[in-house]
């Protein structure tokens, strides 16, 4: 399976130095781990190294993938859906960039699939363009599972989801992740959403690492005081499931 170890990971823009001396050796396939921390942290740029679209200090040691540069793949945050191409052609496209122009059958059985999981069959034959910002934002994770990454990095996927959407895209990706071996990196402002769908969670905080380890270890009163500026508290709800209570911002 794969796995992901990163090693004293930095990066600017420019003369200002955004990250540095990120490490962590657990980033496992098969399961979801959350990116948290404050806006303008640093995680977009984190995700953006790891991926190789900027250069920096430190290594990404990936191990157990068989699909060589592609292997990683980073889902930014921001999708533009300006192109005049359907939903179906884009994710078409996606699915064959980078290999040759002949479709086989269980590739477009593939693309089904992700289209029924993600529930936008429905919108197979409209236009990018002419899309919301949710059903934009569901169209990019199906562009971007169907070039099956071994490592996908996913920047707040949910952000432009109603709750529903959130719940279901959030499951779906547990269970593909459980099912494909694929290690899942998801930024997240959602603290809730990592504590139920997500194994681990890293903290970024002024381009630094402040925790990183299982989610229920990571997510603290004192991480939240320290990093989020919030009085804060994970209770057992009536289901048994861990829920983040914010009583105030921090004094
Ligand atoms: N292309 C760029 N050029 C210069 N500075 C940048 C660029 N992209 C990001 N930055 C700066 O890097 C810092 C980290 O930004 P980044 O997008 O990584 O944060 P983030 O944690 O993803 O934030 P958010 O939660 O608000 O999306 C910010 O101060 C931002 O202004």
């Amino acid at each position: 399976m794969v796995a992901v170890a990163l090693e004293d990971i930095g990066a600017s823009y420019g003369k200002h130095t955004i990250l540095s001396g990120i490490a962590t050796d657990f980033l496992q396939g098969g399961s979801l781990t959350a990116v948290i921390g404050p806006n303008a942290a640093g995680k977009s740029t984190l995700f953006k190294r790891i991926a190789g679209l900027l250069a920096g200090p430190g290594t990404v040691h990936l191990t157990g993938a068989t699909s060589g540069k592609d292997a990683i793949r980073y889902m930014p945050q921001d999708t533009g859906g300006n192109a005049v191409l359907t939903v179906y052609e884009s994710i078409l496209l996606a699915a064959k960039q980078g290999s040759g122009w002949r479709v086989r059958d269980e590739e477009l059985i593939g693309i089904d699939e992700i289209l029924r999981a993600l529930d936008i069959q429905s919108l197979s034959f409209r236009e990018l363009g002419e899309l919301s910002g949710g059903q934009r934002q569901l169209v990019a994770i199906a562009q971007a599972l169907v070039r099956k990454p071994e490592v996908l990095l996913m920047d707040e996927p949910t952000s432009a989801l109603d709750l529903y959407r959130q719940i279901e895209v959030l499951a779906f990706m547990q269970r593909r992740a459980a099912t494909s071996g694929m290690a899942v990196l998801i930024a997240l402002h959602d603290l809730n959403h990592a504590l139920r769908y997500c194994d681990q969670t890293i903290v970024i905080a002024n381009g630094r690492m402040r925790a990183g380890g299982p989610t229920a270890d990571v997510i603290t009163p004192a991480m939240l005081r320290d990093v989020y500026r919030v009085e804060a508290r994970v209770e057992q709800c009536s289901r048994g499931r861990p829920v983040l209570i914010v009583d105030s911002t921090a004094a």
